[in-house]
C-alpha cells in the first residue's frame, strides 16, 4: 500500500470518528438543553466537588452529607475535587435527587497542582486551606526535608502545618526534633505534635482541623494512613459520602476525594496517593528562596540585582545571617536546595 493512499485513508477514518464524536457531544448537550429547558431539573444551588472522572463528578449538596453523581454543561472544563459549584439536581419520583447537572464553577480560593506525565502542570484539588506536612520521630527527616516541604507549600499559596508524628517514640526531654520544631514556630509555623498509639494522640490534630479543608503530605512510613485511618475510622463513612452508583466505578483510587471528618467541627479531608506525595519537583531558584518566609524581608535588597547570595558583596541575605536576623542552619539548607535543583 502507497503511503499516500495509507493516509488518506487514515484522515477519513479520523475524520469520520470525529464526526461521530461531535455528534454524540451535540447530541448529549441538546439533551442536556431539553432537560434543563423542560424544567427536569430543580434550581440551581451551590455544592462542592467530593471526587471527579473526567466529565462526572460526584458533588455534595451544601445541606446534605451525600453527594450526587453529576455531569458537567459542555461549556466547562478543568473541575476538580474540592471545587465550589452551582449545580442543578434532577429528582425521582419519590422527590429524591438521583442525578445533576453542574452548570458553573465557583472561585478559587486556592489550587493544588502536580506536574502530570508530560510535565505539564495540572490542577488535582482546590480550596484547600492548610497543607499538614507529616514527619517523624521515625524515620527521622533528613536535614532540610521539611525545609523542602514548606517551600513547596508556600509555592502554593496554602498554608503549612507541620505535624510531628510518633511522638511516643520521642526520648525523654524532647531531643533534638522538638527543639527543631521550637524553631519553626519561632518562624511563625503552626505545630502539632500527634501519635496514634494513645487514645488522646490525636487531640490536638482534631483542632486543628476544625473549621478547614486540609490534605496530608510526607514521607513515606511517617504515618499518613494510620493518621487517615483514625480520623476516618468508618471505612463506610470514606465510601458513604459517595452517590451509590459511583461505588462500582474502577477508577476510584486515584482521583482525589473530599471526605468529611466525622470528629471534628466542619473539618474536611482531601486526599489521593498523588496528594501525599506532594513535593519539591518544579521550581526554581526565585521560588525556592521566596519559600524561606524569613527571608521575604531582604529579597531584592541585595546590592546586584541579579545576587545569587553566595559570596556578593553587599547580598542582604548573609548579611542577615551575620546578624542572626537569618538562622545559618536555615541559610545552609537554602543553599543545599538551589544546588540540588542545578544537578
Ligand atoms: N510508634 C508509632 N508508630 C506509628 C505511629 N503512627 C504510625 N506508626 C507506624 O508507622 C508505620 C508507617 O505508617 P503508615 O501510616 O503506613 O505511614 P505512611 O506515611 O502512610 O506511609 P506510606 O503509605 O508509605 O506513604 C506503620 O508501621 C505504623 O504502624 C505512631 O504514632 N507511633
Ligand atoms: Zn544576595
Amino acid at each position: 500500500m502507497s503511503k499516500r493512499k495509507l493516509s488518506r485513508q487514515q484522515r477519513w477514518r479520523i475524520e469520520k470518528i470525529q464526526a461521530e464524536r461531535a455528534e454524540r457531544a451535540a447530541k448529549r448537550d441538546a439533551r442536556e438543553s431539553e432537560k434543563l429547558a423542560a424544567g427536569e431539573y430543580g434550581q440551581e444551588r451551590p455544592g462542592r466537588v467530593t471526587a471527579h472522572f473526567g466529565r462526572t463528578l460526584d458533588v455534595r449538596p451544601e445541606d446534605s452529607d451525600e453527594a450526587v453523581r453529576c455531569h458537567l454543561r459542555a461549556n466547562l472544563e478543568g473541575l476538580v475535587t474540592g471545587d465550589r459549584v452551582i449545580w442543578r439536581g434532577r429528582e425521582d419520583p419519590d422527590g429524591r435527587v438521583v442525578e445533576g447537572v453542574v452548570v458553573a464553577r465557583g472561585e478559587r480560593d486556592s489550587v493544588l497542582e502536580r506536574p502530570d506525565a508530560r510535565g505539564q502542570l495540572k490542577p488535582v484539588a482546590a480550596n484547600i486551606d492548610q497543607i499538614l506536612i507529616v514527619f517523624a520521630v521515625e524515620p527521622e527527616p533528613h536535614p532540610n526535608l521539611i525545609d523542602r516541604y514548606l517551600i513547596a507549600a508556600e509555592a502554593t499559596g496554602i498554608a503549612p502545618v507541620l505535624v510531628l508524628n510518633k511522638i511516643d517514640l520521642l526520648p525523654e526531654g524532647g531531643g533534638e526534633l522538638l527543639a527543631l520544631l521550637r524553631r519553626y514556630e519561632g518562624l511563625g509555623y503552626p505545630v502539632v505534635t500527634t501519635t496514634t498509639e494513645r487514645e488522646d494522640g490525636l487531640d490536638a490534630l482534631h483542632a486543628r482541623l476544625a473549621g478547614r479543608t486540609s490534605v496530608f503530605v510526607g514521607q513515606s512510613g511517617v504515618g499518613k494512613s494510620s493518621l487517615i485511618d483514625r480520623l476516618l475510622p468508618d471505612e463506610e463513612l470514606r465510601i458513604g459520602a459517595l452517590s451509590k452508583d459511583s461505588r462500582k466505578g474502577t477508577h476510584t483510587t486515584t482521583t482525589a476525594r473530599l471526605y468529611p471528618l466525622p470528629d471534628a467541627e466542619s473539618a474536611e479531608l482531601i486526599d489521593s496517593p498523588g496528594i501525599r506525595e506532594f513535593g519539591l519537583g518544579h521550581l526554581d531558584e526565585q521560588q525556592v528562596a521566596e519559600g524561606f518566609i524569613e527571608f521575604r524581608d531582604f529579597l531584592g535588597r541585595c546590592r546586584f540585582r541579579d545576587c545569587r547570595h553566595r559570596h556578593e558583596p553587599g547580598c542582604a541575605l548573609l548579611e542577615a545571617v551575620e546578624r542572626g536576623e537569618i538562622h545559618p542552619e536555615r541559610f545552609a539548607s537554602y543553599r543545599r536546595i538551589v544546588e540540588s535543583l542545578e544537578s
